[in-house]
């Protein structure tokens, strides 16, 4: 007899049929539960449930899901155990606001994003209790509505709970994932994670959204490069301020990702090539403004920003 509790999700909605969320979606469905795929545009949705959402590349299969919707408000009829937000972070407080609508305890939220202090927003609309961060370790883009490129998969993901009462549900919602095939393990570290994912988001894609060159293209220019160089450093030199522990190897270790990562269009980028606004103050800005409270000055992310947002004012 035990008297901890377990958790085995069953019913799984996710929040945006972008790449990430397809990804969710489709091994979560192909390992046995039901999905309900969320998107505001339909036409990413109609292809997920009718022919299947389509992934190549690191991962290969096809899976469809077993229901759509256009609108976080229709999610409660389909009564999800958990919730996966994979829409961009600037779409978050209006995402949260929703799900505070419906939202009662034994519901889980998980932050399946980029971006600093993503979990704090959903925690500030829902509280802490029933809301989990995750790091996401794969680079991918749609090739056509839920028909995914996953260029590359560096498994495990991460996750961690905001409250250390709800830490059997983030574990019960990683064993959902790894036994889809998606290996995610808890972490009592998510923090440190987040930022050091930060640190590479930070880097590349407002690097690649200004230039438009692909992950792989920016690190072999020189010149592009040591801008690149300077912003780890700049990145590594906030986080030690702010006593985020990023470990000994993070400077070579992130050089050697971002060179291996292929020819990788990160998310900003193709929000710029689509016209759309970025994750920009969720990535750079944090860096600008964690360096602030710390007394430590950050030209290039200040810069890199400007230039994204200067990008983002003629839309
Ligand atoms: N692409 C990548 O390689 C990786 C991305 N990530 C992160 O994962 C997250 C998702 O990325 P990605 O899949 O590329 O994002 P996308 O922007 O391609 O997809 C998100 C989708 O969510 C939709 N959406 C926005 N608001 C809502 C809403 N209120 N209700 C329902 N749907 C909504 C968007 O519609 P609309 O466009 O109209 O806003 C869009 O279709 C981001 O934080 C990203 O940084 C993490 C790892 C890798
Ligand atoms: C580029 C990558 C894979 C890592 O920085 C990413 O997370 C993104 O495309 O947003």
């Amino acid at each position: 007899m035990t008297d901890n509790p377990s958790f085995a999700p069953k019913t799984f909605a996710v929040i945006g049929a972008g790449p990430v969320g397809c990804i969710v979606s489709a091994f979560l469905e192909k390992g046995g539960h039901r999905v309900i795929l969320c998107d505001v545009i339909p036409e990413l949705l109609d292809p997920a449930r009718e022919r299947g959402i389509i992934i190549e590349g690191a991962e290969n299969l096809t899976q469809k899901v077993s229901h759509t919707c256009t609108s976080v408000d229709d999610l409660p009829e389909y009564k999800p155990d958990v919730i996966f937000v994979t829409a961009k972070a600037n779409a978050l407080p209006l995402i949260a606001s929703a799900i505070e609508g419906f939202y009662k305890k034994g519901l889980y939220v998980v932050s399946w994003q980029n971006g600093i202090d993503t979990e704090l927003v959903l925690a500030n609309s829902l509280g802490k209790e029933g809301v989990m961060r995750a790091v996401v370790n794969y680079g991918c883009g749609l090739l056509g509505p839920a028909h995914v490129t996953i260029p590359f998969h560096h498994p495990p993901h991460y996750l961690q709970e905001l409250d250390p009462e709800a830490k059997f549900a983030a574990d019960g919602i990683a064993e959902a994932l790894t036994q889809s095939g998606l290996t995610t393990r808890h972490t009592d570290n998510i923090v440190a994670m987040v930022w050091r994912k930060g640190v590479l988001n930070a880097c590349m894609n407002p690097v690649c959204a200004v230039t438009g060159l692909t992950m792989s293209q920016a690190m072999n220019d020189p010149i592009i490069f040591n801008i690149v160089d300077a912003l780890v450093k700049e990145c590594v030199k906030v986080a030690r301020a702010n006593e985020i522990l990023l470990g000994w190897e993070y400077y070579p270790n992130a050089i050697e990702y971002m060179r291996t990562a292929g020819n990788h269009k990160p998310s900003m980028l193709m929000d710029i090539e689509n016209g759309r606004r970025t994750e920009i103050d969720y990535i750079n800005g944090k860096f600008v403004e964690y360096g602030r409270r710390a007394g430590i000055e950050t030209p290039y992310n200040i810069t890199l920003q400007s230039l994204v947002k200067g990008l983002e004012s003629r839309l």
